[in-house]
């Protein structure tokens, strides 16, 4: 492995509180040295990085690979991939595969594929309940040995409180969150978008801010309760981060995470019945995201989170209301937030916090993900350019999932190279 010197950037490392010019070098895969003192001599590949942000690698805790199962629709490779060319180092696994990771062999057999595969760190999920049927107890104890961040069932609901408590209590035990998708499905039936006016006009079934706001209530009482550390997956309201706001006060363990298009598109994405705005949680208003904005600087929300949901072509090509849920969220994530950089609605330093320090808090210790670069840490790092304008290509995307709203479109904000382990696992070409 060749010893790399990143020159000249702007570094900016939030849970050190550092923002400022210097240069980085990595050796044998760790942070050798960052700027002061004598730099160690070795024969570095340099990189210069003039103009750009040097920070540490994105940590996405909320990733469908697909793999095992969907692997037309995505594999830890392709996956893998598109988050390295997103500035990603970390990706957490959703558990929605076929067979779902429900217990150790297939937690074991990711993380084998991961290994072999996989360009950047893949942490699995295990699943809440068997089968994500909401029915009976997935192994928590036995996936929480063989080493996954958390518990959830995302992509669908736990039903019935019960059994989520259940879960909970086994999760605390097991010093693991419950990383939970809220949404109560008999309001969330059938809809297809927003419940409201684009809604009637499309004549589309809605899906009521309410169908998350119950869940989110309810799994808030039942983390009162038991004590657990929950983790509310793709926030989209206003009435959800209101909640989550209330129960930091009342000292109950709760995170949040938003995504980019919930940061940042709103319903009105749907007019032209383009399946590629379809998502779960459905794109909402204005006003949602100025909650979610507000909730994000004030520490509501801990993270942001792609919900990188591939699918095919040929799934998301037919009428709205039978197309699959889920945008290929990795490979826009930074240009699309630097959008709320370059509009002057989050500083630049606070977005990166919430792709770095704030998920590697809530997965915590022992699982390689530090979101941080001091010296001894891996060496895991983004460097992108917050100025460059790009069009959303969807043929140049890794993913195999092209299914995004934004094709087309031009971003500003674009990741130059992306270093896992002192390995460039992506780098732009020409540079
Ligand atoms: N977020 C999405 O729109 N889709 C997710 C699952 C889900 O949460 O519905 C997927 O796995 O495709």
């Amino acid at each position: 492995m060749k010893s790399i010197l990143i020159k000249n950037g702007r570094f900016i490392d939030p849970e050190q509180s550092n923002d400022r010019h210097t240069d980085i070098a990595l050796i044998d895969g760790k942070v050798a040295w960052i700027g002061s003192g004598t730099l160690p001599k070795d024969d570095y590949e340099i990189i210069d990085a003039s103009g750009m942000i040097v920070a540490p690698g994105f940590i996405d805790l909320h990733t469908h690979l697909r793999q095992p199962g969907f692997e037309d629709k995505e594999t830890i490779a392709t996956g893998t991939m598109a988050a390295a060319r997103g500035g990603f180092t970390t990706i957490c696994a959703m558990p929605n595969t076929n067979p779902p990771i429900e217990n150790r062999s297939i937690v074991d057999y990711v993380k084998c594929v991961a290994s072999s595969e996989g360009i950047v760190r893949v942490l699995p999920i295990g699943c809440i309940s068997k089968g994500r049927k909401g029915e009976i107890l997935a192994e928590l104890g036995e996936m929480g040995t063989a080493g996954v961040i958390g518990f959830s069932d995302d992509g669908s609901p736990v039903p019935g409180a019960r059994l989520m408590k259940q879960a909970m209590e086994y999760a605390a035990g097991l010093g693991l969150p419950i990383i939970d998708h809220c949404e109560e499905p008999s309001l969330a039936e059938g809809g297809q978008v927003n419940e409201g006016i684009i809604a009637t006009r499309l004549g589309l079934a809605g899906i009521p801010n309410a169908a998350e706001e119950t869940m989110v209530a309810r799994d808030i009482a039942l983390a009162k309760l038991t004590g657990a550390r929950i983790h509310l997956c793709h926030i989209s309201t206003k009435g959800s981060v209101d909640l989550i706001r209330n129960a930091k006060a009342d000292s109950v363990q709760v995170t949040a995470e938003a995504t980019p298009h919930h940061l940042t598109l709103t319903e009105e994405r749907c007019l032209g019945y383009d399946t590629n705005s379809k998502v779960n949680p459905p794109l909402r208003t204005q006003t949602d995201i100025d909650a979610l904005i507000a909730g994000l600087i004030d520490g509501t929300i801990e993270a942001i989170a792609t919900d990188h949901a591939p699918h095919s072509e040929n799934d998301k090509c037919c009428e709205f209301a039978l197309a699959p849920f889920g945008i290929s969220g990795l490979e826009t994530a930074l240009g699309s937030l630097m959008k709320l950089v370059h509009n002057g609605k989050i500083p630049l330093p606070l977005i990166i916090e919430k792709l770095t320090a704030g998920p590697a808090r809530i997965i915590g210790d022992g699982f390689g993900a530090t979101g941080s670069l001091t010296v001894g840490d891996p060496a895991d790092v983004v460097i992108f350019d917050p100025k460059a304008e790009w069009t959303v290509d969807v043929s140049k995307f890794a993913s195999k999932g092209k299914n995004t709203p934004l094709a087309g479109e031009k971003l500003k904000g674009k990741v130059i190279a992306t270093i896992y382990h002192g390995n460039i696992v992506y780098k732009e070409d020409n540079r």
